[in-house]
């Protein structure tokens, strides 16, 4: 995968950090891949990654209808179904939830070097405490977590609500959007983070069609390659640690 770094005016003037949580800080969008191909297998179909670039980073009923939709599954599977469907094998995956290379060692890096940091995740309640029941005391080291059943998120990502919401829980907020640097996997959470007039790095699961990446201001195979000098942020003290 290409490590492009792109013109970024507001490189040195970064002071706030947002995660994205599925995909970027926990390993649980392939939890919701398993379980749209087993369901898809019940119909016949297949799964395929351009339906699960439409689909992933959005609020549980906005993705449901896209799938149903989109696999021409809505005549026999309405979207509330799906999400009946899916849900005991998803509360069954979810508290298995890993985390994904390199977040802990830069949420710790950023928190300990006193960068305000936050979660703004399409995940619900629900399944947000089901996903970090293991990982409770690195998420205590977000000064907030925003989801995506919060009342002030409108509408999911690609809209800005839920980015724009983050912005506003910082200490002394709302943050000035240039200032905001946002970790994100999603197609649909790099163009929200974009409409919210934000920069983005993007670390994509390598299956997502590279014409995604274009939208990002920085785009890498993983947190771990993460270089926080280039966007003027307290450096990493052992680069192996
Ligand atoms: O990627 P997130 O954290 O916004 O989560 C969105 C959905 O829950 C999964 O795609
Ligand atoms: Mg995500």
């Amino acid at each position: 995968m290409e490590n492009h770094t792109g013109d970024n005016s507001n490189k040195a003037s970064i002071s706030h950090v947002i995660f994205d949580m599925d995909g970027l800080l926990l390993d649980t969008e392939k939890f919701y891949t398993e379980v749209q191909e087993i369901i898809l297998a019940r119909y016949g179909k297949t799964f395929d990654w351009s339906l699960k670039a439409k689909m992933m980073g959005k609020k549980a009923i906005e993705a449901a209808r896209v799938f149903v939709e989109e696999t021409g599954l809505s005549d026999s599977l309405t979207a509330e179904d799906f999400l009946v469907e899916r849900e005991e094998m998803l509360r069954n995956m979810f508290p298995t939830s890993e985390l994904m290379p390199g977040a802990s060692r830069l949420v710790r890096h950023l928190h300990a070097n006193g960068v305000p940091i936050c979660v703004a995740t399409g995940s619900h309640r629900r399944h947000f405490e089901l996903k970090t029941q293991r990982h409770g005391e690195l998420f205590s080291l977000m000064h907030h977590v925003v989801l995506g059943d919060d009342p002030e998120v409108k509408q999911g990502k690609p809209s800005p609500d839920i980015f724009l919401a983050a912005a506003k829980r910082f200490e002394g907020g709302p943050v000035d959007p240039h200032k905001i640097l946002v970790f994100e996997d999603a197609p649909t959470g790099v163009l929200a983070a974009k409409n919210a007039g934000m920069s983005v790095v993007m670390v994509p699961d390598p299956r997502l069609d590279s014409s995604f990446h274009e939208t990002a201001d920085e785009v890498l195979s993983s947190l771990l390659d993460f270089n926080p000098n280039d966007w003027c942020l307290p450096p990493f003290e052992n680069a192996e640690s």
